[in-house]
This record gives structure tokens, sequence and C-alpha cells, in this order.
């Protein structure tokens, strides 16, 4: 079987599946149309976000018995076409979701203890006590949304900080030791912290606007490790702006056009909303590295190889 790598990742992934006797050949710089002229005489593809695997490139890949998607999110690609096309799809959680709890965490953490801006202001000689005075997790409820393998590692992250941790999903039953799962309306009712964690759908896309927010009885602390289209980033900015939000801890954005790839070339050219996030204090961003350590590289290449050696080894 011939396999296409699309993205460079973790060099183990080429050297198991050879081992496995798979031919690999890799194409990190090759357009999609270019990679499109070719792309019927592989049996697999490897990939993280370079582009969209949509209808017009599925269909050209006749030859095509599955993808694997170097990640959690699969909305780069088609899934419903590719089912019906009868290509399986390998993704992998399992590699990034440890990463994205931490990561979840972290930024709680560093947002109730103003860790950003107090950094900043001793570097630059300032030494406000008061001011940086911070905010405990000890007593708060967190609520998250989308409770699979993101979600469920945050909450087992907060074992342990005297924290009542409560979720919301669409599927039935998701509970487990670590969150009880509540209807919208308590969700909305208790919650202190929310951290958002589904992938992006229709039904998720924008989900956060101005009349979500503000269903929200308590005014609460937002982080965002799912994805920033969830998000209508103008109205996350007015809640800032009102109070509604208290602090936002933002690894996903808007403003990017693949997963890894900023629409802007700077800061400068984002749009006006943006331009209040990076000057907010209690707004804390990153470059949509929540699951992008150095543990997970290596783990998500590993789940990938075995994916593809359970169904075709
Ligand atoms: N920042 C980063 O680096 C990373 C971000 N991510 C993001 O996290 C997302 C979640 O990953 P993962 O936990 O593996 O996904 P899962 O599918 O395991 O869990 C998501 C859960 O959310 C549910 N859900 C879907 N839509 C809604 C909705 N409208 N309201 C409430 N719940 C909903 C899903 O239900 P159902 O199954 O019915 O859809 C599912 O139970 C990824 O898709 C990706 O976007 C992931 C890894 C790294
Ligand atoms: O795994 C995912 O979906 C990501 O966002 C990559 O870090």
């Amino acid at each position: 079987m011939k396999i296409l790598h699309l993205d460079k990742n973790h060099p183990l992934i080429i050297q198991q599946l050879e081992d496995l006797g798979f031919t690999n050949e890799e194409d990190y710089t090759s357009s999609k149309e270019e990679v499109l002229e070719k792309i019927d005489a592989y049996d697999g593809i490897i990939i993280r976000s370079r582009f969209k695997l949509d209808q017009a490139f599925l269909s050209a890949a006749k030859n095509l018995k599955f993808i694997g998607r170097l990640g959690a999110g699969l909305e780069n690609i088609d899934t419903k076409f590719a089912s019906a096309q009868g290509i399986q799809l390998f993704s992998a959680p399992e590699g990034n979701r440890n990463a994205v709890g931490e990561h979840a965490l972290g930024m709680l953490l560093s947002l109730f203890n103003k860790l950003n801006k107090a950094n900043q202001e001793v570097r630059a000689g300032k030494w406000l006590r008061e001011e940086n005075r911070g905010v405990e997790l000890e007593g708060k409820t967190v609520g998250i949304i989308g409770y699979g393998n993101m979600g469920k590692s945050f909450a087992k992250k907060l074992q342990g900080f005297d924290v009542e941790v409560l979720c919301y999903d669409i599927q039935d039953n998701v509970g487990d030791p670590f969150a009880k799962q509540v209807n919208l309306e308590e969700f909305q009712q208790k919650v202190e912290v929310l951290s958002l964690h589904t992938p992006l759908t229709e039904a998720t896309n924008d989900m956060i606007d101005a009349d979500f927010i503000n269903s929200f009885k308590n005014n609460f602390w937002f982080i965002n490790t799912g994805r920033g289209q969830s998000v209508v980033t103008s109205d996350l900015v007015e809640a800032l702006k009102s109070g509604k939000i208290l602090g936002a801890g933002l690894d996903v954005l808007e403003y990017e056009k693949t997963s890894f790839e900023n629409l802007f070339t700077s800061a400068a050219q984002m749009p006006e909303p943006f331009q209040y996030l990076i000057q907010a204090e209690n707004v804390l961003l990153s470059p949509h590295v929540a699951g992008w350590t150095v543990e997970s590289k290596r783990k998500l290449a590993q789940v990938i190889v075995d994916k593809i050696k359970a169904n075709f080894g």
C-alpha cells in the first residue's frame, strides 16, 4: 500500500509504517492542485490540516482506502462524503487529549492569578501587589461544553481543586465520576467557569454569541481550546467590556485559516474585535498549541500508526 504524507510529522510514523511494509511518499510542498493530479495513485493519506479534503479532492482519490488525521478535529475533511466513498477515517484524539486538558487548566490558573500581566509588570520594574491579587479556583463551579476526549481530560485534571464540575453535551449519559451532566438551563444557572471542547459543526459554528453568553446567570470566566469559529468574537469582546465575561483564555481564534495558520500575516491586520483582545489585560492568547506538545507530537503519530496497523497491517 502506498501512503502520501501531506504534513511533516514525528519521524516514527514513516519508520514504523515502512517496517510494516507500507510505501511512504512525503510531499509537504505541492499545492492542492498538484496533489490532485497524482492522488489516485495512493491508498492512504496522512494529513494535519494543510488543506481541506473536500468532495472534489476525495472524488479524484479513486484508490484511497484511508485518511489519517494527526489530530482530533475532522472539520478539514468532508467526512460524510469520505465514508460514502468507503474511505476509513482515523483521527488521533488519544494523542493530544492530555495536552489539551493541561493547557486549559494552565490558562485558567494563569488568568485567575493574573500571571501574564504580573509577569510583564515585574519585568518592567512595577511591583503592584494589590492590582495583582488573584482569585481561587476552590469552591467554583466549572462547566464543560462538549464532554468527549478533551472535555473529560480537562475534568480529570480538575480533581483535587475542590470544584464542582458540570458538563453539557448533546449526547446522553456522557458524565462520569469527574463531571455531572446537566441540561443547558441548569448549566447556565450554575457555571462560573466555562470551558469549550466541542468540535466545529454547523451547530457549534458561532454557538457562543451574545444570547448564549447572556443566558448565564453569573458573570463567568471563559476558556476556549475547541475551535475559534464557535465564538462570535465581537460578542465575546462586548461581554469582556461589560464584565459579563470576567476573563478569557483563548487557544483558538475565529481568524484561523486552518487549525495551524492565521488568516492574517500580522495582528495589526486583524479585525477590530481582535485588536481589543490583544490589549485586554484579562485575556490570555496562545496560537492553537493546546494539543501541540513535545509528547503529543509523538503520541499522535503512534495512534495513527496503530490504527492503520489494526485495520490494514
Ligand atoms: N486547541 C487544540 O489544540 C485542540 C482542539 N481540539 C478541538 O476539540 C474538539 C473536541 O475533540 P474531542 O473531545 O476529541 O471530540 P469528541 O467528539 O470526543 O467530544 C466532543 C463532544 O461534544 C459533543 N457535541 C457536539 N456538538 C455539541 C453541541 N452543539 N453542544 C454540546 N455538545 C456537543 C459531541 O457529541 P457528538 O459525538 O454527538 O458530536 C461529543 O460528545 C475537536 O473537534 C477540536 O476542534 C482538539 C484537540 C486539540
Ligand atoms: O487535534 C486537533 O484537532 C487540533 O486542533 C490540533 O492541535
